[in-house]
């Protein structure tokens, strides 16, 4: 929470564990127009851009009419990986977010974003966190990782570390790509919730494009404020599933001694090479 600029949403009457009502009523005639054209212009994308398990978890969900009412998006959803979603008014603490999906909570912002950032927002609102998370949770493998993560989250925050489980987080669930049979897919929620993103993910020849592997993802800064100037690119869901149930406990001592590394540089041994000028550095000091 500390890293966003502006927190928005309205967090007076909440309960202990940040989730309030949805008040699904209380949404606009103008609101409901926006989320039917968000929804419409990132659906076109899917076919070109999304993985095959993100579709099928959008046709599952069916909310392109207006903005979901969660409680029936929430039965929909347990009813096939027992999975429910709980309304928040925005960004919630890492400990409380944690403890949401290690009870296969999914917590989901219910106000949607301004005319005037709708390729882009840097916060997440209703659209980033229903549209671009919740279809994932329809896929038995994903949505044990997701339960796993707020497993290893809780525990990371009993250790005080879960700046490098963040780490993994951002890089895996919010900016991941998929290799598939068809080509480079995304699968990313902060990349399938902005259409700007997703086109730059897949299309742009400037961001590094990497193999997972946890320990570099581990050390990686990312950006909050900005597209990202590295993804890494999965085999397989599984993949992340394996790697981050047997190795993650075990690489964080290793990677907490070892210094961290900005997204433009890559270890070569011992080495550190930044690649391109370094504004990635400037930038990240501006910003
Ligand atoms: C996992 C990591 O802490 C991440 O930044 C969390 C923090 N709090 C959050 N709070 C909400 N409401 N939604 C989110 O996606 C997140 N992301
Ligand atoms: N940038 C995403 C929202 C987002 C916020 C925070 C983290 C990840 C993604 C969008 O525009 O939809
Ligand atoms: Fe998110």
């Amino acid at each position: 929470m500390e890293n966003y600029p502006n927190l928005r949403g309205d967090y007076s009457d909440m309960a202990p564990d940040y989730t309030i009502s949805q008040d699904w009523d209380r949404y606009t005639v103008e609101e409901h127009a926006r989320w039917r054209m968000l929804y419409a212009r990132q659906a076109k994308l899917l076919k070109r851009y999304a993985a095959q398990e993100f579709i099928d978890g959008t046709a599952a969900l069916d909310a392109g009419d207006g903005i979901p009412d969660l409680e029936i998006a929430s039965a929909r959803l347990a009813a096939k990986t027992g999975w429910r979603l709980v309304a928040v008014p925005g960004l919630i603490p890492e400990t409380d977010f944690f403890a949401h999906l290690e009870r296969r909570q999914f917590p989901v912002t219910n106000w949607i974003r301004g005319a005037d950032e709708i390729d882009y927002l840097v916060e997440p609102d209703i659209f980033h966190d229903f549209f671009g998370h919740v279809p994932l949770l329809f896929n038995p493998v994903f949505a044990d990782y997701m339960q796993l993560y707020g497993e290893k989250g809780a525990e990371a925050n009993r250790l005080g570390t879960s700046k490098i489980l963040v780490r993994l987080y951002w890089y895996m669930v919010e900016f991941g790509l998929i290799r598939t049979g068809d080509g480079l897919k995304a699968y990313g929620a902060g990349m399938l919730s902005s259409a700007a993103e997703t086109r730059f993910s897949i299309k742009d020849n400037s961001p590094n494009r990497l193999c997972f592997d946890l320990k570099r993802v581990m050390r990686t800064r990312y950006r909050i404020d900005d597209f990202q100037e590295t993804y890494f690119v999965l085999d397989s869901f599984e993949q992340l599933f394996e790697a981050t149930h047997r190795d993650f406990a075990p690489l964080y001592e290793l990677v907490q001694r070892q210094p961290e590394i900005t997204p433009d540089q890559i270890v070569a041994g011992d080495r550190v090479i930044t690649l391109g000028d370094g504004s990635w550095k400037q930038r990240r000091a501006a910003a």
